[in-house]
Parts: C-alpha cells; structure tokens; sequence
C-alpha cells in the first residue's frame, strides 16, 4: 500500500440530492429501506437524507431512519440539510431526532449578494448565530459553502473573509460543492491544495456534479489534493447531470489511487437495483460496474480470448460486484461465445452441432432481432428438431378486447401429451392469459414466476405490420430470466415469450425428477 494511502469517507447523498433528480420522490418506507442498505449493507460512512422543512412526509421519513440508525449506534452518521434561518431548520432538525446539520452557506460572493442580498458581514453572522443555536442544541455541524466553484474562482476574497470567520466555530466539516458542475481535474486540484495547505487543520469534503461528465474524475483530483471526505449518490442520481456515482468512485479510489475506504462493493449492484426501482430513473445498460450489460463479452474474439487463459481479465471482474460474466449471442458470435453459453446452461453439442446453431444464431442476429441465453435450448431444439423442450404447446388462442371491457381469452394447449381447452379474463389481453394458463398449470404443480419486466420494441424504422419483439425478465426467485417472443401481434409476443419460459421450467422439473 502507498504511503500516501488514507481512509476516505464516502458520504451518500441519494436521498437528498438524488431526490432532486427531476422527476424523482421516495416515500417515507423506500426512504428508510434505502438508508438502511447503505448504512448497514453497503456501509458508507454518512448518509445525506433529506433537506429540513421540506414537507410532513420528509419529516415522517427522517424521523423513522433516525430512530432505526439510534439502535443500531449509526446516530451520528445520518445528516440533513438545513438553511440559515437561526432557530426553524435545527427544530425541524432535532423534532426528528436528528444529531447532524449540513448547513447551507453561500460560497460565491455573487450568490451571497444578488439572492440573500446581503453582505459577507451580514451573512457570515447570520450564518454564525444558526451555528451557535445548533452548537447549543448539541447537534454536530458541518457547513456547505454553496456554489463554492464559482466563488474560488470569481470573488477568492469572498471565500477567504468567509472561512476565516468560520473557522472559529465548531464546524466539523466544511463541504464545498462544485453546484454546477463546471470544474475540470485541474481546477478541483489546485483549489483544494490551495484550501488544504491554506487551513491545514480543517475538514474539507468535496461535493461534485457531473455537468460535463467530470465528477469522477473531479473526486479523484480532489482526494489526490488532500481532502478526506467526498459525496457521491447511488446511479449518478443528483440535480440535472447528477453527482458522482457512489460505484464509480468506490472503484477507483480502490483501484487508481489505493485508497482505503468502509464500503462493501458485493452490495453496490443490490443497491442500485433498489434506487433504480424506488426512483424510476433506468440505470443505463452500459453504466459501469452496475450497468445490465457491463459484464457481457459481445465479440467472439472475447469470448475465446477469455477461454484462453483470461486474456480480457482486468481488476474489474463480475465477482467483486456479485455478478457473472455472460457471452452475448447474435451476429458477432464465435464458437467460444456459443460455448461459454452452453456450459452455463451445462448442454453438451458435437461439435458439427455447434457449427448448426451458431450459423443459426448469427443468421437470427444479422436480422437485428435479439438472443438471450434461455432462448439458446430453443434454437437448439428448433435447429436439431428436438422435442426435448415442447413440454407445452400453444394449439390455439384468441383474445377479445373492448375500450371500457375486461378482455377475455380462451386457449386450446398441449401439455406432455395432454389436450387442455380453458378460457380466462384479465385487464388485458397478456392479463388474461396468464389467468387461463394459470389454470391448466395448476394440474402440473406449475406456478409461473412473477413479471420483473416487461418490455415490447420494433425493429428501427418500424412499422404498424412490423414484427414486435417482447422480452420478459422473469423473478424466479433466486435468479431471474429472460425469455423472449416475436410475433406481429405485441400480445402473442408477450404469450411466446411466456411459453417459452413455462417450457424451460418444466424442462427442468422434469430433469430434477429423473435425477
Ligand atoms: C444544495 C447544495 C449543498 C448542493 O447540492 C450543491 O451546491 O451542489
């Protein structure tokens, strides 16, 4: 380990500046769910979560993640945000059982000026007296210097008249915010050697955002300059570009800097995926470490250069995120993709056999359609004329829709030789199918997963007789599934993709009664 490696708290701020992403809000019980997976899963340092005065529902939320994090001796490690206004923030504050403001001076003499109208004397007095209220109300301090970027750069003297008067005071963290996002690498370095070497005693975090993409970049600049603390929120979340995403920073303080730091990267995937649901906000495919698809190998080049002693391997491997690595199938697959793809589902094909399905795969994947790993058994058994996953066959099916009516099916399905006919209703056509599938399944011990996602797309370009492609990502429980239908008609292609999953599992049933 390098002699310059420290310990860097990480504190997370998704429940108060990624709840200022547009369009998201958390209630109260997502609120609490996600500051217990930091705190006690992921274990962050601090935990920002809310701002004081905001409404009743922040009040309910802040109070029950103080009362869970008083048991648990985490106290002190969850912090609101709170304004200069003397005695109304830190009431709110302390009514919730709340030991920690961040509270939100001005840190440009422009902000200061034109909208608190007021002078560095005022508002540096203004700012002291809500300290001392809080100091006496035993809470702990830190002080937020807002819009700090541009006031280091445009009124330095500002900055300076302001920490010097502050830093009497029992503050045990200046947080300085680049609130807009507008520092380069550079900048961050040379500002906060400047404020290190310059208040050598003091507490510097650095709160970034990510308006050109730097934040990461920036955190980096800014621990190198000397500053010990940095926030960060779960998927990027934060006002306009966002923060800086707590994975992204947890890796490469780890990887590129040697840093020392409480978090556990096995959660980071969980937690994002938690954020991801309570927020509605999408994680991108191909955000690192917690994006969808970040751990598929796509060239067949890869996939043999990882069969061949790990030739793609780097710090970042799938394991120490809790995931796997997967081998895409489509038009760019070689023979080591195809492989990889059948140990995973532990097939064995001659190697003629290979030759078949992988022409089969890359002629599917020249029409742009797409190919998950459970569709692979399919082509199989479609390129090999196997019978071995026709457990159940759909004969018929029609379905009736109206504007202001419940829509109606009735199927006519071979399962293992058995000829079943039912009807079933729904709030809509898919609905009601999985109504009267329900009811043949429930003779062969058979309970479909539930829906994690489900998603229709057309082809670029598409149009209203275009073939639609329905991927549904299954719960199973332990793991979940993908499988895939197509068809022109989007209902038929969410049934499809149903059939198909019905048929693994009780492919597989069948397979574990043997064993
Ligand atoms: C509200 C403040 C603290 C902020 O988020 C920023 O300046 O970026």
């Amino acid at each position: 380990m390098p002699t310059n490696s420290r310990h860097i708290q990480l504190m997370d701020t998704t429940l108060r500046d990624g709840e200022q992403t547009q369009g998201v809000a958390f209630t109260p019980m997502e609120k609490v769910s996600i500051a217990k997976a930091l705190l006690q899963f992921l274990r962050v340092d601090r935990i920002e979560v809310a701002s004081a005065r905001v409404s009743e529902g922040e009040k309910e939320a802040v109070s029950l993640i103080n009362q869970w994090a008083g048991q648990e001796g985490f106290a002190e490690r969850v912090e609101v945000l709170g304004f200069v206004d003397h005695t109304r923030s830190v009431d709110w504050i302390k009514s919730t059982g709340g030991k920690v403001i961040n509270l939100l001076a001005k840190g440009s003499e422009k902000h200061c000026r034109e909208q608190l109208g007021k002078t560095l004397e005022q508002h540096s007095a203004d700012v002291l007296q809500t300290i001392g209220y809080a100091h006496e109300q035993g809470l702990k301090i830190n002080v937020y210097l807002e819009d700090w970027s541009n006031g280091y750069k445009d009124s330095r003297d500002y900055v300076y008249g302001l920490m010097e008067r502050l830093q009497p005071a029992p503050i045990s963290h200046f947080m300085l915010p680049d609130t807009l996002g507008v520092m380069a690498p550079e900048e961050v370095y040379a500002s906060f050697n400047d404020m290190c070497q310059r208040y050598p005693t003091l507490q510097f975090d650095f709160h970034p955002h990510n308006d050109y993409g730097l934040a990461t970049a920036n955190v980096m600049a800014a621990v190198r300059a000397g500053v010990s603390a940095v926030h960060c929120t779960v998927n990027c979340l934060g006002e306009r570009a966002g923060n800086a995403s707590i994975a992204e920073v947890a890796v490469v303080l780890r990887d590129k800097m040697a840093m020392q730091l409480s978090v556990d990267e096995s959660h980071l995937v969980r937690i994002s995926e938690m954020v991801e649901n309570f927020s509605g906000k999408r994680v991108a495919a191909n955000a690192p470490i917690v994006g969808a698809d970040v751990f598929t190998q796509t060239a067949g080049i890869h996939a043999d250069g990882d069969q061949k002693g790990g030739l793609y391997k780097t710090k970042l491997g799938p394991e120490r995120f809790s995931r796997i690595r997967s081998y895409a199938l489509g038009k760019m697959s070689g023979k080591a993709s195809l492989k990889k793809n059948l140990e995973q589902l532990e097939l064995d094909l001659s190697e003629e056999d290979q030759k078949k399905v992988l022409a089969r795969i890359v002629s599917i994947g020249d029409s742009k359609q797409t190919i998950t790993t459970d569709d692979l058994p399919f082509i199989i058994a479609d390129v090999l004329e196997s019978k071995s996953y026709q457990h159940i066959k759909l004969l018929a099916c029609s379905i009736n829709s109206g504007l202001d009516l419940p829509s109606t099916v009735s199927i006519r399905v071979d399962v293992k030789g058995e000829k079943h006919q039912t009807t079933g209703a729904g709030s809509g056509g898919f609905d009601a199918f999985i109504d009267a599938i329900g009811k043949v399944l429930q003779h062969y011990n058979y309970i479909l997963p539930t829906l994690a996602d489900y998603e229709i797309r057309i082809p670029k370009g598409g149009h209203t007789s275009a073939l639609t492609e329905c991927v549904i990502t299954w719960d199973c429980g332990n793991e979940l599934r993908k499988t895939r239908g197509v068809h022109v008609n989007q209902v038929f292609a969410g049934i499809l993709a149903t059939i198909k999953l019905i048929n693994i599992q009780l492919h597989e049933m069948a397979n574990s009664l043997q064993a």
